[in-house]
C-alpha cells in the first residue's frame, strides 16, 4: 500500500485498476485512480487512454441516443399497430367485436395488421347487399351469385360447403345454456342447416323487424322455408334469458293458432357463449294481420271486413289466447303485427312470451290479462275498421254499420277494469263462434258509413281507470287471474293507449268537440268517414 501511495503515477496502474487492487490499493484510491483516468487527466502519459475513453464516451453516447430514438420508434410503431389492434378487437381484453360486414373467415373488416384484404375478399365485400347485418346472418346467407362465380360451388353443394359457416360441433367449449340442456337437444339446428334466402335483388329476405332483431326469410335443410328471427346480444344475461324463455314457450305450445317453434341455431361460440341465435319458426306467407288489414281488392274494397275474414281471424286469435292460457301464459303482447297469417287466410300468434314487452309503438301492453284483454279489444277495432292505433293522437272510435252490436259489446267488456267482469278468452272464442256467419248486408261493399260505439267511453275510461290498476308484482291482478308476473312495473305512458286510437287530426278536433257536447258519445254518429275514403294501398301490399 505504501508503494502505491508513493508513486500514485505508476504507469500501468491505471489500465490495470484490477491488479492495483489486488497489489493491495485501498478502495479509495484505486476509485480515484479510475476517476483520474476517466476525465483524461493528470498523468500525460495517459494521453492515449483518455483520448479512447473520449471517444468511447461520444461512441456510446451516440449510441444510447440511437437506442433511444429506436425505443422510441419502437413505440411509435408498437402504439400505431396497436391502435389497429385494439380497433380489430383482438388487442383489449372482453369480447371481440364481430364485424358488421361478415362473419369469421368470410374476409369482413377484421383483417389482422399488415394482412392486406385480397380482391376476391373486396368483391365479396361488395357484393353483400347489407353492411350492418349480423354476422350470424352473413354466415348464414345464400351465397350471391358473384360469390358462386368465385368460388366455383356447385349450386347443389352450396349450403355444405358454405364458406362462412362454423359448425356448432368445431371445438371449442360448450357453455351455452340450451346445448348444455338435454331437453334442447331436439331443438337445436345446426348453423349449416339454415341458408338465409336473398331476394331477386340481392338483398337479405327480411319479413319484417321489432324491437328484438329481424326476421329473415330461409331454408331449412335446404326444402323447407321458415322464418328465422335473428337475435343479437345474447352476452348480455337479459337478452339470453328472454330468448330462452320465448324459445321454450314456443317449443312447448304446440296449437294450430300459435306460429310453430321448429328450433333454435346458436351462433358461433367465441368465449364460451355464442352472442347471435336465430328462432327459427314456420313460414307464414301471408305475412303479419297489420299490413294484411290495409289490402284492398281490385274494386278498392278491404280485403278484410268483419264478415270477409275479420270474424275467422278473430276467432283464431281468441282460440290462441285461450290455448295460452290453459297452458297458464300470458301473451302480453298482443297486437295485430304479431298475428301472422297462412296462405289459406288462418291466423296465429306471434310472439309469444315477451313477458318484458311493455310498451310497444302504438300499443299499451301489459303484464296481466287485463292488458291482453284491452289489446284483443283493439285488434278487434282494427279488424273491423281496418284503421290503425297511431300513437301520440286520440279520436273517438267507430265501426261500420256491418259490424254487429255483440262484437261493439265485446269491445266494451274486454276494457272491463273489474277482472271478474272481463270475459275469458274460452268466453270470447264461444261468443264469437256462435255469432252468424255470412254477410247480412251489402253495407261493406257500398262503402257504408261508420257509426260511433260505445266505444267512445274509452276515451273517458283511460288513463284514469288504467293507472288505477295494480300489476303483477305490485297488485292482485295477476294472482286473481293465476298468472305469474315480474315486477315489471308500471310505465306512465298510459298515454298511447288513450291516444292511440287516431290518425286524422281534423277528425280528432271533430271528435273532441262533439265529445265535449256529449260526454256519452251519442253525437259522434256525425263525425262519419266511409270506408272509400281511406287511402288505397298499393299493388305490392296486396297478396290477394
Ligand atoms: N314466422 C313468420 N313468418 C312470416 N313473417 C314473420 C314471422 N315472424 C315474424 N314475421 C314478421 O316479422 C315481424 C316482426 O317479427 P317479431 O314480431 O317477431 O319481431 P319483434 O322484435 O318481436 O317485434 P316487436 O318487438 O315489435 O313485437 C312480424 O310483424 C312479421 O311481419
Amino acid at each position: 500500500a505504501s508503494h502505491m501511495g508513493s508513486d500514485g503515477q505508476q504507469p500501468g496502474a491505471a489500465q490495470q485498476p484490477a491488479a492495483a487492487f489486488a497489489a493491495g490499493g485501498s478502495g479509495r484510491r484505486l476509485l480515484q485512480t479510475m476517476a483520474t483516468d476517466a476525465v483524461g487527466t493528470g498523468n500525460p502519459n495517459q494521453t492515449i487512454p483518455s483520448t479512447a475513453a473520449v471517444v468511447a464516451g461520444v461512441v456510446g453516447g451516440l449510441s444510447t441516443l440511437t437506442l433511444c430514438l429506436a425505443v422510441a420508434l419502437m413505440f411509435a410503431v408498437a402504439s400505431i399497430y396497436g391502435v389497429r389492434w385494439t380497433m380489430c378487437g383482438r388487442g383489449r381484453r372482453g369480447r371481440r367485436p364481430r364485424s358488421r360486414t361478415g362473419g369469421a373467415g368470410n374476409g369482413g373488416d377484421e383483417s389482422p395488421p399488415g394482412v392486406k384484404k385480397s380482391d376476391v375478399d373486396l368483391v365479396l365485400e361488395m357484393g353483400r347487399a347489407n353492411t350492418r347485418l349480423p354476422s350470424i346472418v352473413t354466415s348464414h346467407l345464400e351465397p350471391h351469385p358473384s360469390d358462386s362465380t368465385l368460388y366455383e360451388q356447385p349450386s347443389s353443394n352450396r349450403i355444405a360447403t358454405s364458406k362462412t359457416v362454423t359448425p356448432m360441433s368445431s371445438g371449442g367449449t360448450v357453455r351455452s345454456p340450451l346445448k348444455s340442456d338435454a331437453s334442447w337437444k331436439d331443438c337445436l339446428i345446426e348453423p349449416e342447416q339454415i341458408q338465409i334466402l336473398r331476394r331477386r335483388d340481392g338483398k337479405p329476405w327480411v319479413l319484417g323487424g321489432g324491437a328484438f332483431g329481424q326476421v329473415y326469410k330461409a331454408l331449412y335443410d335446404g326444402v323447407q322455408v321458415v322464418a328465422a328471427k335473428v337475435l343479437t346480444g345474447l352476452n348480455d344475461e337479459r337478452v339470453l334469458d328472454s330468448f330462452v324463455r320465448e324459445a321454450a314457450i314456443l317449443r312447448d305450445m304446440r296449437d294450430r293458432n300459435i306460429v310453430q317453434f321448429v328450433g333454435v341455431c346458436m351462433g358461433s361460440e367465441e368465449e364460451g357463449q355464442p352472442d347471435e341465435a336465430m328462432m327459427i319458426q314456420e313460414f307464414m306467407e301471408a305475412g303479419d294481420l297489420y299490413k294484411a288489414l290495409k289490402w284492398r281488392d281490385e274494386a278498392g274494397r278491404r280485403v278484410f271486413g268483419w264478415y270477409a275474414r275479420g270474424k275467422r281471424a278473430a276467432c283464431d286469435i281468441a282460440r290462441g289466447l285461450h290455448y295460452l292460457h290453459s297452458h297458464k301464459t300470458v301473451h302480453l303482447d298482443v297486437k295485430s303485427s304479431n298475428v301472422l297469417l297462412a296462405r289459406d287466410g288462418a291466423c296465429k300468434l306471434a310472439d309469444v312470451g315477451l313477458a318484458r314487452s311493455l310498451l310497444t309503438k302504438n300499443y299499451l301492453t301489459h303484464a296481466g290479462t287485463l292488458g291482453t284483454f284491452a289489446c284483443f279489444g283493439i285488434v278487434l277495432w282494427e279488424i273491423t275498421t281496418g284503421e290503425v292505433p297511431t300513437r301520440g293522437a286520440m279520436r273517438n272510435p267507430k265501426v261500420p254499420e256491418e259490424c254487429p252490436q255483440a262484437v261493439v259489446d265485446l269491445m266494451d267488456r274486454c276494457l272491463e277494469t273489474v277482472p271478474s267482469q272481463r270475459p275469458t278468452a274460452k268466453e270470447i272464442v264461444l261468443l264469437l263462434e256462435s255469432m252468424p256467419a255470412g254477410t247480412p248486408s251489402q253495407a261493406e261493399a257500398r262503402g257504408a258509413p261508420l257509426r260511433a260505439t260505445s266505444l267512445a267511453q274509452w276515451r273517458d275510461l283511460l288513463p284514469q281507470q288504467i293507472s288505477k290498476l295494480s300489476l303483477p308484482g305490485s297488485s292482485k291482478a295477476g294472482e286473481e287471474e293465476g298468472e305469474q308476473g315480474e315486477g315489471l312495473g308500471y310505465d306512465p305512458a298510459v298515454d298511447t293507449f288513450r291516444s292511440g286510437l287516431s290518425n286524422d287530426a281534423e277528425e280528432i278536433a271533430a271528435a273532441q268537440q262533439l265529445a265535449e257536447a256529449n260526454p256519452q258519445g251519442g253525437a259522434c254518429a256525425a263525425a262519419t268517414m266511409r270506408l272509400e275514403d281511406l287511402p288505397p294501398l298499393s299493388a305490392s301490399e296486396r297478396l290477394f
